[in-house]
């Protein structure tokens, strides 16, 4: 047994999935360790197909996947991810006549929560981590969107997971609510293993402790957000113009432009940030094409 096995959560490999004749996956590797970690890449990447995979809510049409050490290729397995999974789907699902208390209850009986008394204590106590308590009487169809994403991670916190795979879980949120949300997030990391989308590479930085980027289906990057970052170590610098050659080229807040390609000579560079590596990786503008 290698030391990657021993200690990994979840190990991917060769993983391919196709929608008909759309290839969303195409020999997709990585592998998961405890903390956060982080998935990025531009729209259509497949990252929410990626994470389906992980969830066991999908199964790849290739290649071989261990998650908390079972195979979800057999019942027994899957049956054994889910009991320690908590999965936050892109779109939860939620029938907006219940209560927050109503729906995240709901989850906790599909969890096999069987006695009253110490499931109803589990939801206040989920509740209650995402900052809902006042809420948990309240109709979901009343909620804000930030309120309703923040009773989705209640219910995949459920039963206190091993793995939670979280999609997009900060979209829709305001400035304070997505702070409060990370630092759930970062705590829960301690001790176990979350997977998260994102489209923020400033989260990534703030919350992840490695990160995987995925593009037209294969992985580009995994790793840790600093050497993401450093991948555009000297070649990030400012101008006075927009650059047409640069990969990327947009103007900042204080009106000069921040270019990322290859520099001219005796150009102002600037240290790199993760959006920066990034964006060496990635063509943000490029539709993908499969
Ligand atoms: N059910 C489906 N049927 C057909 N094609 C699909 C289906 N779901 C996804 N796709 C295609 O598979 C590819 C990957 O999609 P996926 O939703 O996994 O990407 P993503 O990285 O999560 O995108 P986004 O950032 O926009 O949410 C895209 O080209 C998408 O159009």
């Amino acid at each position: 047994m290698t030391v990657a096995a021993a200690t990994s959560v979840v190990h991917a490999s060769g993983l391919t999935l196709r929608y008909g004749r759309t290839a969303a996956l195409s020999d997709v590797s990585f592998t998961l360790y405890d903390g956060v970690t982080g998935l990025v890449g531009p729209n259509g990447a497949g990252k929410t197909t990626l994470l389906r995979i992980v969830a066991t809510a999908l199964p790849p049409d290739q290649g071989s996947l261990s998650v908390l050490g079972n195979d979800p290729r057999t019942p027994a397995g899957r049956l054994a991810v889910r009991r320690r999974l908590g999965y936050l789907p892109q779109d939860p699902g939620f029938h907006p006549g219940f209560t927050a208390f109503e729906f995240v209850d709901y989850v906790a009986i599909l969890k096999e929560l069987t006695d009253r008394r110490a499931r109803h204590q589990e939801v206040r106590r989920v509740l209650d981590a995402v900052g809902l308590s006042g809420q948990r009487g309240r109709r979901i169809r009343a909620l804000s969107g930030g309120m309703r994403q923040r009773v989705a991670l209640a219910a995949a916190l459920v039963g206190d997971p091993d793995l939670l795979v979280l999609d997009e879980p900060t979209v829709g949120l305001d400035p304070e609510q997505r702070l409060r949300f990370r630092e759930v997030i970062a705590e829960l990391g301690e001790g176990r293993s979350v997977l998260l989308s994102t489209h923020q590479t400033e989260e990534v930085m703030a919350l992840c402790q490695r990160v995987v980027v995925l593009d037209g289906g294969t992985v580009r990057f995994e790793g840790a957000p600093a050497d993401l970052a450093a991948l555009a170590r000297g070649r990030v610098w400012t101008s006075g113009a927009r650059v047409p050659g640069a990969l990327a080229s947009w103007r900042a807040g204080d009106g000069r432009y921040r270019n990322v390609g290859d520099p001219p000579a005796g150009a102002d560079l600037l240290e790199p940030t993760v959006e920066d590596g990034y964006l060496t990786l990635v063509d943000a503008d490029e539709e993908p094409t499969r």
